[in-house]
């Protein structure tokens, strides 16, 4: 009997096949029958394959078949690559393929002229809120695909940017999606506290994958901010704005209070719809005051609904205009004695930097070589100039040469239709 253990992976048994889940967010499938035939094609035997406590069973006295079949595994893992919590099928994105890590906004690094990068090592989300901008999570009409950046890959780009825009710098955890589905979280944290030039490492996370182990690794590797999107503090609401039926909000506001306990300051963030949740207001910010969240910056960072192109946009939300919304905000900090509510870049020790300098005009053509699908029905990615192209409109495949037109330049994100 040989078992198979490969590092932060465990194996769970379906039956007719196994399952491979790799660092709690991606998995693989692997069909016995074809694990079978492949010792097969070698030993000449065909032992029986399952799966046990995590490991891969296989029921052989070959030595050496366990090293086979662990490369044959790793071999085949990225063809076959999921998200857990998406099913949706995972890209992983790595030095190899050569692919710029600026210019797109679901994955790679993004510089909006300040001393803040945002920073995009995943797709995907567990949740399913009914405003989300992006058309998140596992119920998503419009998202076909993940993505995952490779941890040296993403450093490396990240040094390149960091070089250019000096010391300083907040890096900042966010996404199209949920940050914490990053296979490599803690080390990402961990890798940027040791770059000279980041001063502050912050995450925007819904906080459900948090648990007590993960809040300590993370505040360890030197996390010190997490902005926690919280949008009602009574259960059901919660449910219903999150669009999931499981989700725990007492479980979020444990680990809102586990975060602060830990070191990690805490910025409660929740969406007002109003007329559904502006009535809670008060209670968040009561709920920050115990914790003790807005140690170094501020404690609550409420945000007005917006409808997105390309999110979902339900139909009880009430849209309000930003100059009402600041009033609304104004008025609270009067009453309760919060201060502030309306936030400024300089209360995050925000400040502008020059751009990266633009690769492109808007309206330039341009000929990019394709290299990845994109999210979207109709979207691919294409490179030119050591950046990465969103086509929109396009029947173009990977490996296309096109002329492409760009139509949007803005924070570095590149948008371009075919010509
Ligand atoms: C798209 S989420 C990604 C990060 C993470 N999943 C989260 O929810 O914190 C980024 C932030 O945008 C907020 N947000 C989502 N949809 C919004 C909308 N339609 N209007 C305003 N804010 C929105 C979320 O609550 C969250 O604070
Ligand atoms: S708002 Fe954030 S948590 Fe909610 S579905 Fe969108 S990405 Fe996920």
């Amino acid at each position: 009997m040989i078992e198979v253990k490969l590092p932060h992976t465990y194996f769970e048994d379906l039956g007719e096949s196994v399952r491979l889940i790799w660092r709690d967010t991606l998995y693989a499938e692997f069909e016995k029958s074809e694990l079978i035939q492949v010792i097969k094609r070698k030993y000449r035997v065909k032992p029986e394959v399952t799966a046990r406590d995590g490991a891969l069973i296989i029921d052989t006295d070959y030595s050496d078949v366990e090293k086979y079949i662990a490369i044959y595994i790793q071999n085949n893992l990225g063809a076959l690559l999921r998200n857990r919590y998406t099913n949706r099928k995972v890209l992983y994105i790595h030095e190899g393929m050569d692919v710029p890590l600026l210019g797109y906004n679901a994955f790679g690094l993004i510089d909006r002229g300040t001393n803040l990068i945002q920073i995009r090592g995943v797709s995907g989300c567990n949740l399913s809120c009914i405003f989300c901008s992006v058309d998140e999570g596992p119920y998503s009409r419009t998202r076909k695909l993940d993505y995952v950046v490779d941890i040296d890959y993403l450093i490396k780009w990240f040094d390149d940017v960091a070089q250019i825009k000096g010391k300083g710098l907040e890096a900042h955890l966010d996404g199209q999606g949920e940050p914490l589905l990053y296979p490599f979280r803690v080390e990402l944290v961990q890798a940027l506290r040791e770059h000279p030039n980041v001063r502050v490492i912050s995450m925007q996370s819904n906080g459900t994958l948090l648990n007590d182990r993960l809040v300590e690794e993370l505040a360890e590797a030197g996390l010190d901010r997490v902005n926690l999107s919280l949008h009602s503090l009574d259960p059901e609401k919660a449910k219903m704005l999150m669009g999931r039926k499981d989700y725990d909000l007492q479980h979020v506001l444990d680990m809102a209070e586990a975060l602060v306990n830990a070191g990690v300051d805490v910025l409660i963030a929740p969406v007002i719809i109003f007329g559904i949740n502006d009535n809670e207001a008060e209670a968040f910010i009561e709920f920050a005051r115990r914790i003790g969240a807005g140690k170094r910056w501020p404690a609550l960072g409420f945000q007005n609904y917006i409808p997105y192109k390309f999110g979902r946009n339900p139909t009880i939300a009430k849209l309000v205009p930003f100059k009402k919304f600041y009033e609304w905000l104004r008025e609270l900090e009067q009453k309760t004695g919060m201060k502030p509510l309306v936030l400024k870049p300089h209360h995050f020790g925000m400040e502008k930097r020059e751009f990266i300098p633009l690769a492109f005009r808007p309206g330039e053509v341009v000929r990019a070589e394709v290299v990845l699908p994109g999210r979207i029905q109709g979207e691919m990615l294409a490179k030119a100039r050591n950046r990465l192209i969103e086509v929109i409109n396009t029947d173009a495949e990977v490996g296309d040469r096109i002329k492409i037109k760009i139509v949007r330049t803005r924070h570095g994100i590149y948008i371009a239709t075919p010509i």
